[in-house]
């Protein structure tokens, strides 16, 4: 019974041949609590849109009569050898999609020779994920792992995860800056979101005082509300708190998540982090931020590869991934394709959108006449706007 499940699930991903199929059958695979959380985005979700729609903007100037026979479209990271600049964001509670959840989107990453960034939130610990995620039969040698950090109030909280993430052999923490309070998310609120009581957040206690969602949301956002015991700690500041995860993560590299200005980049490579990613949380948190797509340049201009930028927010095909990389990106990382997959397939599910995101990747760097990740410029791109389009970058 089972593997007649399997079997019509395979032939509905071979049917599946872009993101926004995936997309469309997911929707179906999903209670309207799971898919609009995953789906949505804060306030009236006008950087949501931007974040997809600032891709179309730019446009690929493609050059010919240049052997593109062979294109290896591989990179690294830390390191490791990946088959691609992709990894998979952070995104929490993916059991909300598919009862295998984040040990599904490990393994799938793992075969396929990508790198996952575990949630805090996850429903799976973070040691069950780590094994998941390094544990491969077709990529040779160690596989990459992150885990994305919240700070919480109460510190020891916080110490508890990072000292089990070093136990269990986490590279790298991405600590996300751009999360003081959750973002205003009318979804969640009208939905009275709240974790399904058969799954468990997988990195904490019962009785540690986290939780996600539940009756006062409203004001858990606002963070007024006296029943959530321990929150996100709204205090953080460049100097102290830096500082302070530096000497509580051990070996493990510090990444921030969330940059958008030259500005805190440049404060990020001046408190000697390892490597920053631009993101907007996928249009979650502050809207009217500006798409990560064109916020990338100023950064990458700013940090001149002395650490690594990677990007995420609205990567939807493999001419983006393209097109971020032709902008100065080392990697990108992509959050709500993946779930689309997991919730449609599980871990076959979450493996078609890479596969997907492969195929297109290397077609268009065929086709755009490039062989190697390392051709990618920005000379290679245009940007459209409303008086046609600028042929210089
Ligand atoms: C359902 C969902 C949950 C997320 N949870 C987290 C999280 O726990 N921590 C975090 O830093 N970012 C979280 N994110 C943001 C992602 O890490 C990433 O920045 C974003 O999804 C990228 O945009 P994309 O979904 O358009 O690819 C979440 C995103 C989604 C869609
Ligand atoms: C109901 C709000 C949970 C927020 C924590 C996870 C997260 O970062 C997200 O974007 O969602």
């Amino acid at each position: 019974m089972a593997s007649r499940g399997r079997d019509e699930d395979k032939k509905r991903l071979s049917e599946i041949l872009s993101i926004q199929d995936l997309r469309s059958v997911s929707h179906s695979k999903m209670d309207q609590m799971a898919r609009e959380y995953y789906d949505g985005g804060a306030g009236d979700g006008v950087t949501l849109k931007d974040n997809e729609a600032a891709y179309d903007r730019f446009i690929i100037r493609p050059r010919y009569l240049r052997d593109v026979s062979q294109c290896d479209p591989s990179t690294s990271l830390l390191d490791h050898p990946l088959t691609m600049p992709l990894g998979i964001a952070a995104a929490a509670m993916m059991k909300l999609a598919h009862p295998d959840g984040e040990s599904a989107v490990a393994r799938a990453a793992a075969d396929f020779g990508s790198v996952v960034c575990l949630s805090t939130f996850s429903t799976t610990s973070l040691e069950d994920v780590h094994k998941a995620a390094t544990t491969t039969t077709s990529m040779s040698g160690k596989r990459p792992c992150f885990l994305q950090l919240y700070i919480f109030q109460n510190r020891e909280t916080t110490i508890k995860m990072l000292n089990r993430a070093m136990k269990a052999g986490y590279d790298a923490i991405a600590l996300t800056i751009d999360s003081p309070y959750i973002g205003r998310r009318y979804n969640e609120v009208r939905n009275h979101f709240k974790l399904p009581s058969h799954l468990k957040l997988g990195n904490f206690e019962e009785n540690s005082g986290v939780k996600v969602g539940g009756e006062n949301l409203m004001e858990d956002i606002e963070s007024k509300s006296r029943k959530q015991p321990d929150r996100y700690d709204p205090s953080l500041e460049w100097d102290k708190d830096i500082q302070w995860l530096r000497s509580v993560c051990g070996n493990m590299q510090i990444w921030l998540k969330g940059i958008l200005t030259a500005e805190d980049a440049e404060l990020a490579l001046h408190h000697g982090v390892d490597g920053i990613i631009v993101s907007n949380h996928g249009g979650r948190q502050l809207d009217h931020v500006p798409s990560t797509l064109e916020a990338l340049p100023e950064v990458v201009d700013v940090i001149r590869g002395r650490i690594p930028v990677h990007v995420d927010g609205g990567i939807r095909r493999g001419s983006d991934v393209f097109k971020a990389i032709c902008l100065g990106a080392d990697l990108c990382w992509v959050g709500r394709p993946i779930l689309w997959g997991l919730a449609v397939a599980g871990q076959d599910g979450v493996r078609r959108a890479l596969d997907i995101l492969l195929e297109e990747f290397e077609l268009t760097m065929k086709l755009a006449g490039c062989t190697h990740v390392k051709q990618l410029s920005r000379r290679m791109l245009a940007k459209r706007d409303a008086m046609g389009y600028q042929s210089r970058l």
